[in-house]
């Protein structure tokens, strides 16, 4: 019934106006799924590669389709995956491309889902998935590489682990990102968009702080409900010749570890992903230590969503935390074994879009599958709001 008959591939557009790869995969009985790989730009080094849309969608259908099409079932996702891995042949798709493997992977799963006419979730997560639903993060300001001008710190996300529903949680998120831009304005600053959808003005780290803290306990009033805020420092990025970069001011990694440690309790953080290097397992290590017991550290740029990387830092105590990214891997089997590891170990997972999305809403049905206890995926803007509305069928059962 699942056979493969047919992968056809694809550019479109992603939400940075940059080609990305589309597939779309149909079985024997007339399933169908389409899927389209989403784009980083703060990409950790230890990611499988993306190649250009063009050349992905070459050496896919090069090698790749002639080992699905008639070979394999869309309602077999280790298999369909184990295909994409022989046909590549190497550790990082760097043949094929992680951008067509992952299209492929979740289109095919989409496929085996339509065969089957259970909703994505269900039939990745099985009939006692659905009742839980992960916290969504919002980005409400932000900057990095995600936004030039503005914070050195890539993301201020808004956590409402008060919130009674998933519904509710979204809809609180985008409020704390209405309420900062009333705060911008009445402190008479303009702030532009980042990638993300996130404001981002051109203010210094602080005053992101102050602005977040304000914009989350007015909201939280108003909804009577907990909403915290956290962070990605995306540290890498900031991560220099040995020393951590906010612009003129430099920080040594025990600097950074105080400044992070004294963030946590100064603001009450939820969630603090990547506070140092993508390679300093030692000082994930002393910061989860330190303050692991009152917030996330989530590793994102650290692991990658690869299960070596992970278990290095289930051995050396590096974090509490995991950032999922199908796409940094490759295929939904290697996600789906990223979360398992992380679960078995008490890691929370936090599936994430990436900073150049698409309106495909895998993710949202990835996070309701595994049990994710929290969900990365924006908080305005169209390829965001598709996860979150998405959540919010679910929810309702409605999809
Ligand atoms: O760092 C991140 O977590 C992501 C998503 O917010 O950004 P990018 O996709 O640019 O890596
Ligand atoms: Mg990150």
């Amino acid at each position: 019934m699942t056979l493969i008959t047919s992968v056809r591939l694809r550019r479109i557009l992603d939400s940075r106006g940059n080609p990305t790869v589309e597939a779309d995969v149909l079985t024997e009985s007339g399933g169908f799924g389409r899927a389209a790989a989403p784009s980083g730009a703060s990409t950790g080094e230890y990611e499988a590669i993306e190649l250009p849309p063009n050349e992905a969608i070459s050496a896919a259908r090069k090698h790749a389709v002639p080992r699905l099409v008639g070979e394999v079932h869309a309602g077999n996702q280790r298999e369909v995956d184990g295909a994409l891995r022989a046909a590549d042949g190497t550790d990082s798709f760097s043949e094929i491309g992680a951008n067509s493997a992952v299209a492929i992977s979740m289109a095919a799963a989409k496929a085996g889902a339509d065969v089957l006419g259970a909703p994505l979730y269900q039939h990745l997560g099985g009939t006692f998935r659905g009742d839980n639903f992960p916290i969504p993060l919002g980005n409400v300001v932000g900057g990095g590489e995600h936004a030039k001008d503005a914070t050195h710190i890539q993301e201020f996300l808004a956590a409402p682990v008060g919130a009674p529903s998933v519904a509710e949680a979204v809809f609180a998120n985008a409020e704390v990102h209405a309420k900062a831009a009333d705060i911008l304005d009445d402190r008479g600053i303009s702030a532009a968009k980042g990638d993300e959808g996130a404001w981002a003005p051109a203010v210094d780290d602080a005053e992101a702080f102050d602005i977040m803290a304000e914009a989350v306990d007015a909201v939280a009033d108003d909804r009577g409900f907990e909403i915290k805020f956290g962070l990605d420092m995306a540290g890498a990025e900031l991560f220099e010749d040995g020393e951590y970069h906010y612009g003129d001011e430099t920080k040594s990694t025990d600097e950074q570890i105080d400044y992070v440690a004294g963030l946590v309790d100064d603001y009450d953080l939820a969630y603090v992903e990547d506070p140092l290097d993508e390679d300093d397992y030692e000082g994930f290590a002393e910061l989860t230590d330190r303050v692991g017991d009152k917030t996330l550290i989530c590793g994102d740029d650290l692991f990658v969503t690869n299960v070596e990387r992970l278990q290095e830092g289930i051995d050396t105590d590096a974090a509490n935390s995991i950032l999922i990214k199908p796409n940094q891997i490759g295929t939904l089997t290697d996600a789906f074994d990223a979360i398992e590891l992380a679960t078995e170990h008490g890691y929370d997972s936090v599936i994430s879009h990436r900073s150049g999305e698409t309106e495909d809403t895998t993710i949202a049905h990835l996070a309701v599958a595994t049990d994710a206890p929290f969900i990365k995926t924006g908080t305005v803007q169209g390829e965001r709001t598709a996860k979150l509305n998405e959540l919010i069928r679910i929810a309702e059962d409605a999809v």
